[in-house]
């Protein structure tokens, strides 16, 4: 993917970032920068810390150590963690969008698909039902889900197109910046497939800045600009994805490249 053209200002800082649950659980002294349009890919083995960094960097798990700068236009800085705590959620229901691995944890099961596109339409001062249902329509027809779907709930959708009205859900209000956990796990490899396809041009034509967790090299390298490998909570190597992936320099990420080679 091309780099060249990004900013030159982060989006998001992350300094000297420390969360444990337990000692040896969790991660440790993590930096690294966002910037606008860029995708960062974390990878790393099952338990290295990748979804607990990710929620410390989502506003969704306070730090023990370190902060979050977050810069959403030009001369605007805010520490994430010393917002207000109602700040922090409104950013996270209008500038930035969480995808969770498990849909229904991110849709709200007992209201319609279009209902679950239009909330976040409200969120951001929306009020006019009539242009509401219509890009909630226009949502869900750009993921592949049928327009008579409109107002069937979520739980009446295969996880595919859970999956994929997650993804509506979280872009309608064209988000700076998309936290995804694992957001082709669970799924058959077909579905995966489809699935990561309809990620990539979404990624690209919104130009958006995401951070994806997976233990999907596959994954990562389609989506990803630039990665973090991490292992025992620790960043162990971080480059440009085809860098890292081509030419791994850390006896780790040699093993995990040479892993699903073999
Ligand atoms: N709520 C919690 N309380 C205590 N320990 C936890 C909690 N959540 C996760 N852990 C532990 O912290 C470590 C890191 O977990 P985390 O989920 O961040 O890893 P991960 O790399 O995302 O793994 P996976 O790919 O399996 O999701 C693991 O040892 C896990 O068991």
């Amino acid at each position: 993917m091309n780099v060249a053209t990004l900013s030159s200002t982060p989006l998001l800082s992350v300094e000297n970032l420390t969360y444990f649950y337990t000692p040896g659980k969790g991660f440790g002294n993590v930096s690294f920068e966002i910037y606008p349009g860029e995708v960062l890919g974390i990878v790393g083995e099952s338990g290295s810390g990748k979804t607990t960094l990710l929620k410390a960097i989502s506003a969704r798990l306070a730090p023990q150590e370190g902060r979050i700068i977050y810069r959403p236009g030009a001369g605007e800085e805010h520490d994430l963690y010393r917002m207000a705590e109602s700040d922090r959620r409104r950013l996270l229901r209008t500038d930035w969008g969480v995808v969770h691995q498990n849909p229904l944890d991110g849709l709200r099961a007992r209201v319609s698909a279009g209902g679950n596109i239009g909330e976040r339409l409200m969120a951001v001062g929306e009020r006019h039902y009539g242009d509401i249902r219509r890009q909630a329509g226009q949502w869900l027809t750009d993921v592949e889900i049928p327009l008579a779907r409109l107002d069937d709930v979520p739980t009446t959708f295969s996880g595919g197109m859970q999956q994929r009205l997650q993804i509506a859900r979280n872009l309608v209000t064209h988000p700076k910046l998309v936290f995804m956990d694992e957001p082709t796990g669970g799924l058959d490899v077909s579905v995966q497939a489809r699935l990561l396809d309809l990620l990539r041009g979404l990624v690209v034509e919104m130009q958006l800045a995401a951070v994806i967790v997976t233990h999907d090299l596959g994954v990562a390298r389609l989506l990803a600009h630039r990665l973090l490998v991490m292992k025992h909570g620790e960043v162990v190597e971080s480059g440009l994805t085809d860098r890292v992936l081509d030419d791994p320099h850390h006896p780790y990420t040699q093993l995990l490249v040479s892993s699903i080679l073999s």
